[in-house]
């Protein structure tokens, strides 16, 4: 039969036969081999972008020639985190608007990821965060973040 932790269903788009994780609600197609993994490999998190004259590509899709300070770019952000914390605009509504990442197309979305992908300041603060939390701001090479984690 199937290995601890794993669950057989049917897939209703197909009729194949697929297998749940049923602790972190993962599927995957293929027999598992092993006891199912208690903790989810991947994250999933927006995020909204400010970058400044000392990013790494001080450009974006907004701004074709980005000059602001970081100290600039860290009021700017201060200002977002505000209004989201308040309740007066959703965290999506403003990375769409002012995010210098091409994730704002999404709401900022960056979709799963796993460790090893993200710059190390964005992935320890994105695994540090409990599903639903805003992170403070963070510093990457990139410019300066918010985070919602969301997976
Ligand atoms: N899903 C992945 N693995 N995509 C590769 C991520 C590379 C990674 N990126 C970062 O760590 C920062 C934090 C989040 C976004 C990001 C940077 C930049 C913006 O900064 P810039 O590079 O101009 O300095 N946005 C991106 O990369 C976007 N493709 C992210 C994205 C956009 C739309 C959909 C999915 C992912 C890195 N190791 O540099």
């Amino acid at each position: 039969d199937v290995p601890e932790g794993w669950e057989r269903k049917i897939s209703r788009s197909n009729n194949k036969e697929y297998f749940l994780n049923i602790y972190t609600k993962e599927s995957q197609w293929d027999m598992p081999t092993a006891p199912a993994k208690q903790q989810s490999a991947t994250v999933q998190a927006s995020h909204l972008l400010v970058k400044h004259k000392d990013s790494r590509r001080p450009s974006s899709w907004r701004e074709e020639n980005i000059t602001r300070s970081k100290e600039e770019a860290i009021k700017i952000l201060e200002g977002y985190r505000e209004q989201i914390v308040s309740g007066e605009k959703q965290f999506a509504e403003l990375a769409s608007q002012f995010s210098d990442c091409s994730s704002a197309k999404r709401g900022g979305d960056l979709g799963p990821f796993g460790r090893g992908q993200m710059q190390k300041p964005f992935e320890d603060a994105t695994y540090s965060l409990d599903i639903g939390e805003m992170s403070e701001i963070i510093s990457t090479d990139s410019g300066v973040h918010i985070i919602l984690r969301t997976a």
